[in-house]
């Protein structure tokens, strides 16, 4: 099947959508997406009983052939939560992609010892904490605690995905962690608020001073207020979230990483062209270094090494 074929003959994809865009903007070689899920399919990988909405499909050969397309080299694949704690649909694509494919699960106080190391045998390296109210129940915090405790010897870390109004709560959570930690699409700041403004500034602040907390640049089709279309090739789409990303690429080189969120759960304004996101690139990261870092060096020292 070519690439448009895969996109437009999944059953239960998106009728509206023809694929994604040829990327203007050349990835460098060996780059990774390092945020995108896979959804399904539900017939062989039902979705969680507890979850808050309902994906389309979205299985592991759209995702490879959209890493081609693009010209990404590897995936860094994350647990979505319309799956929960049920990680199959991950470890089934980590184990087709050859070696080409990392994951992030999300997994239960009492997983156990057995399951954790067939996880890591297939290319997990971390755990998702999610924060955001309206995809997941509360948690309490010594439960994600022990969870943390717990792959912390195997060399994971932990992602975390929450909205920037919750981080003063959150804020000494996240720098007790004993891991690694990866914040999901910049902690999603108001962008109608200035980039060196408290809100963002906080969560710079919390960078700076925590060096084992990264972040990804990624999700300016959730956090933008501009909306997508490039006006012309030198401007780019999403544009009021360039600077927010932009300034933690610069501050942060080595510890931002890049991804597509590739199949955009949950956007019901607009479905993103995935080429379009991959020409913000050079808008957030100027100089090659900086890409080769996003893209290259980061990924592979995190996920690879
Ligand atoms: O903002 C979202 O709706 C969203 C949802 C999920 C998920 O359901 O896991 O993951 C993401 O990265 C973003």
């Amino acid at each position: 099947m070519t690439t448009a074929e895969t996109f437009t003959k999944t059953p239960g994809w998106l009728d509206y959508y023809d694929g994604p865009s040829r990327p203007r903007f050349r990835l460098p070689a060996g780059a990774v997406d390092a945020h995108c899920h896979v959804f399904g399919p539900a017939a062989v990988f039902p979705y969680a009983p507890e979850r808050k909405y309902t994906p389309c499909d979205a299985p592991k050969e759209a995702l490879f052939a959209l890493r081609d397309h693009l010209g990404f080299e590897k995936n860094v694949i994350v647990q979505a939560t319309c799956h929960g704690t049920d990680n199959r649909a991950l470890v089934d694509a980590l184990r087709a992609a050859g070696g080409r494919a990392r994951g992030v699960a999300t997994v239960s106080r009492d997983v156990s010892d057995a399951e954790l190391r067939d996880m890591h045998e297939a290319g997990v390296r971390g755990t998702r904490f999610n924060f955001v109210k309206r995809l997941a129940d509360f948690t309490p915090r010594e439960v994600l605690a022990d969870i943390a405790a717990r792959i912390a010897p195997l060399g994971w870390h932990v992602v975390v995905y929450f909205e920037a109004q919750d981080l003063p709560e959150l804020y000494d959570f996240f720098t007790a962690l004993p891991t690694t930690v990866v914040v999901d699409h910049m902690g999603r700041p108001d962008v109608t608020q200035p980039v060196d403004g408290p809100e963002f500034g906080l969560f710079v602040r919390m960078m700076q001073e925590h060096p084992n907390i990264w972040s990804k640049v990624s999700c300016p089709e959730r956090l933008s207020r501009s909306g997508p279309p490039a006006l012309n090739g030198e401007q780019a789409a999403y544009r009021d979230v360039v600077p927010f990303a932009r300034r933690l690429v610069e501050t942060f080189p080595d510890r931002v990483l890049w991804g597509t969120d590739w199949p955009h759960p949950n956007l019901k304004d607009h479905m993103p062209d995935d080429g379009l996101l991959v020409d913000t690139i050079p808008h957030i990261a100027p100089t090659p270094e900086l890409q080769r870092k996003l893209l290259v060096d980061n990924p592979n020292r995190l996920y690879w090494s």
